[in-house]
């Protein structure tokens, strides 16, 4: 038996993802600039809230983006490496929301919502990202961005290690810890990889043996509510972390993985999405509707 409501929550018309305008987000915060190539590298995680019209839950979430903004952008300035050639120099100076970059005379401040110094933990950067991915169990579409120069700990922040899990993991376990009997969850993943969308989740064919070979070379559609569709673009259904997880490694592995002269394991797609979609059901006059919300997770190389 779903829960039955008497007005629903206006149909969610979730496109793909919005991508702030690096204009918009940040204060001129530009990672090509050459003047982080001296300093710890930083990256920035951006969290970007759609705000719809779920009049049922709109109390805790507008109150988050009243208060806090629909877009949130966070800075991360990644540790020095041990096989960081360049000469360790203290460049990079932060305050809880700015950070400032020296280079010889040359001084630039940018101001963001939450800057993470080097010794901030995984635990510290999700501890700022959970609210708002809570806020999306109550029916809000939730992306999280990550963007900065290769090397700059991206990867890291969002996927981090075994031992050290990053955002997606995290999420992912948060996410089954709270659902409902009257939620189900599905996911995707895509890369776009010199020019072109690939279905990292599409199942193997038997014929082909090599990985990369199988992915599906995708096309963006126009949907009928105007809302933008990846056609064919596999959705898997996942019943636990367990399953998600064993999705998100194979979508992992089928990633253009190659090396650039500042990071060995560069993640080299152009860029992922990994999309999870909250599917809520509900009775309305005697019948099943379904509402479905997104998690997308965003990582710009
Ligand atoms: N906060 C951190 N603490 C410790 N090690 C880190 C941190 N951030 C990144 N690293 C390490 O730095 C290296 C580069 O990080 P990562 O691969 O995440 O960069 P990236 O921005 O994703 O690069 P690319 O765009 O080339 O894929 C990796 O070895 C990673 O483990």
């Amino acid at each position: 038996m779903f829960p039955s409501i008497e007005e629903p929550p206006k149909e969610n018309s979730p496109s793909l993802m919005k991508i702030a305008n690096s204009d918009e987000i940040g204060s001129n915060c530009d990672p090509s600039d050459g003047l982080l190539s001296k300093s710890p590298p930083a990256s920035l995680v951006f969290t970007d809230v759609n705000v719809v019209t779920n009049q049922e839950n709109e109390g805790p979430k507008q109150t988050l983006a009243d208060l806090q903004g629909s877009i949130r952008v966070f800075c991360r300035v990644r540790s020095f490496l041990r096989s960081d050639k360049r000469e360790i120099r203290q460049t990079v100076s932060t305050k809880s929301e700015k950070i400032t970059i020296r280079s010889g005379a040359t001084k630039k401040e940018f101001c963001v919502d939450k800057v993470f110094p080097q010794e901030a933990l995984q635990e510290d950067v999700f501890m700022e990202v959970e609210p708002i991915l809570k806020s999306s169990l109550d029916g809000h579409n939730v992306c999280i961005f990550a963007y900065g120069q290769t090397g700059t700990g991206k990867t890291f922040t969002m996927e981090g290690t075994k031992d050290r899990p990053g955002i997606v993991p995290r999420a992912i376990e948060e996410l089954f810890q709270h659902l409902t009997p009257y939620q189900s969850v599905s996911m995707s993943m895509l890369e776009v990889y010199m020019g072109s969308l690939k279905d990292l989740l599409a199942r193997k064919s038997p014929s082909v043996k090599m990985v990369e070979s199988t992915s599906k070379c995708l096309s963006i559609q126009m949907g009928c509510s105007g809302s933008l569709e990846i056609e064919g673009l596999t959705d898997v259904v996942v019943t636990d972390y367990r399953e998600a997880t064993k999705w998100y490694t194979k979508g992992r592995r089928a990633r253009a993985i190659s090396w650039t002269s500042v990071n060995e394991a560069s993640s080299r797609s152009h860029w992922w999405v990994f999309q999870v979609v909250l599917h809520c059901f509900f009775t309305k006059f005697d019948l099943v509707q379904q509402l479905f919300y997104l998690f997308s997770f965003v990582c710009l190389a």
